[in-house]
Formats: structure tokens, C-alpha cells, sequence
């Protein structure tokens, strides 16, 4: 049965949220015909119940009656006898994730293209945008919360795996962006939607493919084994591969990104009385991390008091739409500037929340961690991590406060009454990450608890 196969299979993905707990069934909410052929392709949206609780997820199967070694690491199973409605009939077919076969990933540009409706799946594109789809796809090898399908050095398109009813938040920002021509973001050119609970949800978008370009975490890791590699007393400053620029040039983009997003969307603030709540809110997700975490119990009552230090300020705060995920993996260096990816928000995170306003002081405390991240994470493991902890934090200050410089530079604003929030945005983003290292990572979770210290 297909249901079963995909039970079994799905839990071991990367981008399934619910890893490490059983699943109780599966079961086949919508399941699509986009070509009915050998090959041919599926789309399916899955319900995925675990502990009594139900997560949608899409899925892009293909069925071929022979499977190619080339699409051997993507097959699910075996099933039939299956029947494509006017299509070709197996006793038995291999079914696989399509998403690793270009010979059925161009249907998904070709529908965009020609805003074609499937089924209850609707296609679209922006106005004015061609579509060429005649380049060949592959998966992005940093499969995450998502799929990624690169098509040529032309397009990626970006399908969301766990579904949550609604318009996807990069989706609306993107566009909106684009329409203001805003720079630092990648051009979107189309999407896929379906209804779910009688609400426009986004399955997928289209955008330009930033070839040529690196993402910077890579480009901060590089910085970072330079000064590893550098003699005792040669310091972050000096070191060839320093980084100091290039932070604080992603700080002026940063601070222009939330300029635009505060012009296309609108603003408010948080009167003082309010921005209680924002500390009642950051205490309730350390609760909750505490009860799933254990070695973050110790470090609660310092916690605690930082957020206590929220309740107190006296002026108001501005607030606007945010990145909500902001991390050095989130954006790009072209041969030009930085590019900002992923205006999603935190995976897992409810949709009213990641499309709600917040200070953008979010997003600052978000990279600031990110820098911390990246110069300490070659260290777990490593036989001389103790004599390189000076260079880490060396590292981490000196583009920490790079960035930030480039930010104020930029027009953002950050006054020193800001100082209580940033920090407590900054410890809150690093409990976050507890979690997430300890749903999926657990041998990096030491890099966001030394934040703690
Ligand atoms: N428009 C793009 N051009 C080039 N590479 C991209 C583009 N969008 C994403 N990527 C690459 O894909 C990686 C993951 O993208 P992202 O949007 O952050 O997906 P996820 O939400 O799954 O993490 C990025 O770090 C980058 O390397
Ligand atoms: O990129 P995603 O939207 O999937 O974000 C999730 O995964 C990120 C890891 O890939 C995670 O980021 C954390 O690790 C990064 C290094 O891999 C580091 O640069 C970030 O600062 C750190 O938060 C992100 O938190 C999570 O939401």
C-alpha cells in the first residue's frame, strides 16, 4: 500500500519535523496526476499523525516500471498495480521522490510558465517574467527545511516539505520587494499554491539562481580556518582571510533590507507598558525549551533576569516585518553585494508569529549569533580547541562588531537604551538553537549553550 510505503519512508528525510518519534499513519489527503506517463508524476499533500498531532506534507512522487541507477537512492518502494488515468497501466511500478529526476522536475516550470491548473494544484507566474523550461534540475545538496531544485544556473525553486495553511512568508516578501525593486534580494518568478482549510497555501516559489555566489557561512568558515591556521600570535585583524569588511558591507545591506521592509509593509510600536509581553513571550519559549532540554536548566535564572531587564525599559519599541531567521547560511555574496534569502522565519514557529511584526533588533541578535556560530564551531572535536578559544571569540567580536557598525552606517538604528533587548533577542535566538541542535544536530548543541557563558 502506498500510504505504508511512505509511512516508513518519510520519517528518515531531512526535512520531516517530527524525526525520532513514530509515526501513527499516514494518510493521502490529495494526490494529484501532473504527466501520466512512464515516467510519470504525483503530486501528493500527506497527513502525518504522532502523538495524536497532524502535520501536512508535500510530496512529488514518480513512478517508473523500471528505475534507472541513477534514481536508485530516491526510490521509496514498490507498489501496483497502478493505472495513470489515461496514461500507462504496470502490475508494478517504482515509486521515487521526483524531485531527484529532471526528466519530470520541468514540469513543474513548464506549468508555471503556462499558469496551468492541475488538479486542485495551481501554478503561476509573475507578470512579465519568461519561463524557460527546457534546463535540467538537481537537488540542492543542503537539503533543509525544504527541497531546493536548481534548474541550470537559470532558476531554484524552493518546495515547502511541511505544509502549514496559508501564503508563505518569503513568498509575500519577496514579491513585495521585488515590485518596490528593492536591492539584496533574489528575483522572484513563480510559485505553486493549493488551498488547505479553504486557505491559499504556497508549495512552491521560483527564484533567480544566484550563481556565482557563495553563501556566508561559507565564506565566514573559510575566515575563520585562516586564523586558525595562522601563527599563535597573528590576530584576527591580521590574519589574510579577515572578514571585518565583508561583515560590516552585510550589516549596510541588513539595515537596507529593513528599511524596504518597513516601506512595503506596515509598521507600529510596542508602548512600554506592552513590551511586557514581548518578555512574558520570550520567558514561555524558555519554559518550554527547559522542559525539553535539560542542560539548559542551569542557566534559567540568568536568563530570567535578562528577560527581566526587557520589562523595565521605559521607551517604546518600533516594530515592523523581519527576516525572523537571520543567519549567516541565510545570505548570499554575489560577484556584487550580499544577497538576503529565506524571509520565512523560524521553521516550526506558528504562521501568525513568523509574519508578525517584531523588532528588527530580531534579525541583529539572529546574525550576531551567527557569527559566534561560525567561529566556534570548527572547534567541537578538535585536539587543540582549548588553545584556539582566544582566536574564536577574537573572531567572533571583532566581526560582531563589525557588522554592527555597518548596520548603524546603513541607517539602522540601534540607541543604547536598545542594549537590554538585543541582548535578550540574542540569548532568546541562542535557546531557539538549543533546540534545534538537540532535535537535529545534538553534537553541535555545545556551540549555542557556550553563548549562555
Ligand atoms: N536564489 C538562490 N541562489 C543560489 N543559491 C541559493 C538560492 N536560494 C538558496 N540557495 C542556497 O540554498 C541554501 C538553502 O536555502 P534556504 O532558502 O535557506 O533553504 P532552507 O530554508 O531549506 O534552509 C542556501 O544557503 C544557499 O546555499
Ligand atoms: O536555514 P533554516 O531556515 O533551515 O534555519 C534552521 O537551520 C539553521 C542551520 O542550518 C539554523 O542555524 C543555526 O546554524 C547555522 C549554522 O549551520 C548558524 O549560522 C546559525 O546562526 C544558527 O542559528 C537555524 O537556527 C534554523 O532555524
Amino acid at each position: 500500500m502506498l500510504d505504508e510505503l511512505l509511512a516508513a519512508w518519510i520519517g528518515h528525510q531531512r526535512w520531516f519535523g517530527g524525526k525520532g518519534r513514530p509515526i501513527d499513519t499516514l494518510s493521502i489527503d490529495s494526490d494529484v496526476t501532473i504527466e501520466a506517463g512512464d515516467p510519470g508524476l504525483r503530486h501528493l499533500i500527506v497527513s502525518v499523525w504522532q502523538d495524536g498531532s497532524r502535520e501536512r506534507y508535500q510530496l512529488l512522487l514518480g513512478m517508473r516500471a523500471d528505475l534507472p541507477d541513477t534514481l536508485q537512492h530516491a526510490l521509496i518502494g514498490q507498489c501496483g498495480p497502478y493505472a495513470f488515468e489515461n496514461g500507462p497501466s504496470h502490475p508494478w511500478w517504482h515509486v521515487y521522490d521526483a524531485a531527484h529526476d529532471p526528466e519530470l522536475t520541468h514540469w513543474i516550470l513548464e506549468s508555471m510558465a503556462g499558469d496551468t491548473e492541475q488538479g486542485v494544484v495551481r501554478f503561476e507566474h509573475l507578470p512579465g517574467v519568461g519561463i524557460d523550461s527546457g534546463v535540467r534540475s538537481m537537488v540542492l545538496g543542503a537539503e533543509q527545511s525544504n527541497t531546493s531544485l536548481v534548474y541550470g544556473d537559470a532558476y531554484i525553486c524552493k518546495l515547502f516539505r511541511r505544509l502549514i495553511p496559508g501564503v508563505n512568508p518569503e513568498l509575500e516578501i519577496v514579491t513585495a520587494l521585488a515590485a518596490r525593486q528593492a536591492p539584496h534580494i533574489a528575483q522572484p518568478y513563480g510559485w505553486m499554491e493549493i488551498d488547505l482549510d479553504g486557505t491559499a497555501t504556497t508549495l512552491a516559489i521560483l527564484q533567480e539562481f544566484l550563481s556565482n555566489s557563495t553563501d556566508g557561512w561559507d565564506l565566514a568558515l573559510t575566515s575563520v580556518r585562516d586564523l586558525y591556521n595562522s601563527l599563535p600570535d597573528v590576530t584576527a585583524a591580521e590574519a589574510g582571510g579577515d572578514f571585518a569588511a565583508e561583515a560590516a558591507r552585510l550589516g549596510g545591506a541588513t539595515a537596507r533590507i529593513h528599511r524596504e521592509l518597513a516601506t512595503a509593509f506596515p509598521t507600529g510600536t510596542v508602548e512600554p507598558h506592552e513590551v511586557k509581553r514581548m518578555a512574558e513571550g520570550l520567558r514561555r519559549k524558555l519554559g518550554r525549551a527547559a522542559a525539553e532540554v535539560p542542560e539548559l536548566r542551569e542557566h534559567v535564572g540568568m536568563l530570567e533576569a535578562a528577560y527581566h531587564r526587557v520589562e523595565e525599559l521605559t521607551a517604546e519599541v518600533a516594530v515592523q516585518r523581519v527576516h525572523g531567521d537571520y543567519h549567516l547560511g541565510q545570505v548570499m555574496r554575489t560577484t556584487t553585494d550580499w544577497v538576503v534569502l529565506d524571509f520565512e522565519g523560524e521553521p516550526g514557529q506558528p504562521l501568525a508569529e513568523r509574519r508578525a511584526m517584531s523588532s528588527p533588533l530580531r534579525d541583529v541578535a539572529g546574525m550576531l549569533r551567527s557569527f559566534d556560530y561560525a567561529a566556534r564551531h570548527l572547534l567541537a572535536g578538535h585536539a587543540e580547541a582549548d588553545k584556539l578559544e582566544p582566536k574564536a571569540d577574537q573572531w567572533a567580536e571583532r566581526n560582531r562588531a563589525a557588522f554592527l557598525e555597518g548596520y548603524v552606517e546603513g541607517g539602522g538604528t540601534i540607541t543604547a537604551a536598545d542594549a537590554a533587548l538585543l541582548r535578550a533577542f540574542e540569548l532568546s535566538k541562542a535557546v531557539y538553537e538549543v533546540i534545534y541542535e538537540s532535535r537535529n544536530r545534538p553534537s553541535w548543541i555545545s556551540i549555542p549553550l557556550a553563548a549562555f557563558r
